[in-house]
């Protein structure tokens, strides 16, 4: 499998403030890695110095295939990589049209490539109906489709994403996040996201967790759904204290509010063979699967281990 991205032991210092602490990690080829962190973690510090903006204070990155020098502009880095950060870098005062194709136009692309390129980034972020409307004049989830687009022009192998549907209302931040996983999909584009949408990191191929610059957690969300959620079973029994009585019996520990008792179960086969048992005490039940937000709490609560 081949390595897109490979960080070793890097540091980034601001002052006496040490913001990212020597973290390593590495995102295959194709990959869509979920960058996650409460804020102040050190995510976009992080991406930035990856994306080539910002200068790391000690540890070795390689993007591509290409090692991050400070000593020169890291221009392969540079052209086979797209971003797009929380602030826009688009011109309010250019249509999208005008504004997409001019970025192309920065990477040397020939006429015809880039009109087969905004093509393929329409395809994936329906430009139809804002291609011709100046950027300034975009509501937020369409001038977040045009930041996209803008950063896929030149077809990049590695798009980072900072938090890209953050302050977006629900329904456009569907939206954008489909076409970030249909494109992710159909291209097999590598994709470093940082977010705090735990449901987007739920389909993450990987998911980081930073704390204060450290790593503190990291694998596949089913993974990380394993060590740091667990399931657990709501019951409602037709006489609670033959219920309780049930649950002492089966050594359950369990809490109840309002006639509800919530227990841990190990898996929804668990969930099963208890409620074979259970089945004439009960009213009704409830299985509820362990989430990303579970884990990500628990981790901001307890630290998780490196
Ligand atoms: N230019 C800077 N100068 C000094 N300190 C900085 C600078 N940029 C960031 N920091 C500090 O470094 C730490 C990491 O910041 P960073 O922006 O990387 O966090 P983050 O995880 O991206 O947070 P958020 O989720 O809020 O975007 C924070 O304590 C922040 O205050």
């Amino acid at each position: 499998m081949t390595i897109a991205i490979q960080v070793k032991n890097l540091r980034k210092q601001y002052g006496e403030h040490e913001a990212v602490k020597g973290i390593s990690f590495e995102v295959k080829k194709g990959e869509l890695l979920a960058f996650l962190g409460a804020n102040g973690a050190g995510k976009s510090t992080t991406i930035e110095i990856l994306c080539t903006l910002l200068k790391k204070t000690s540890g070795t990155v390689n993007i591509n295939g290409f090692t991050l020098d400070a000593k020169n502009d890291n221009a392969d880095i540079r052209k086979s990589i797209g971003v797009v950060f929380q602030q826009s870098l688009l011109d309010e005062r250019l249509t999208v049209y005008e504004n997409i194709m001019h970025r192309g136009k920065t990477y040397g692309l020939t006429k015809t490539e880039l009109t087969a390129n905004y093509q393929f980034v329409s395809t994936y972020l329906h430009l139809e109906d804002i291609e011709k409307k100046k950027y300034g004049t975009l509501s937020g989830g369409q001038k977040r489709r045009a930041d996209i687009a803008r950063a896929l022009i030149h077809k990049p192998q590695i798009l980072f994403l900072d938090e890209p549907t953050t302050g977006l209302d629900p329904q456009t931040r569907q939206f954008v996040w489909q076409a970030i996983k249909k494109l992710q999909q159909e291209t097999n584009m590598t994709i470093f996201l940082t977010t705090h949408y735990m449901e987007e990191a739920a389909v993450a191929h990987h998911v980081i967790v930073l704390k204060k610059g450290q790593i503190v957690a990291q694998g596949t969300p089913d993974a990380l759904k394993t060590t740091y959620a667990y399931d657990q079973m709501t019951l409602v029994f037709q006489n609670e204290k033959d219920g309780e009585k049930w649950l002492l019996e089966n050594e359950l520990t369990y809490t109840e509010k309002q006639g509800i008792y919530t227990i841990k179960v190990d898996s929804t086969l668990h969930a099963l063979t208890l409620l074979k048992k259970a089945e004439p005490l009960l009213v009704s039940f409830e299985v509820i699967k362990g989430t990303m937000d579970d884990v990500f709490i628990h981790i901001m609560e307890d630290g998780g281990a490196a």
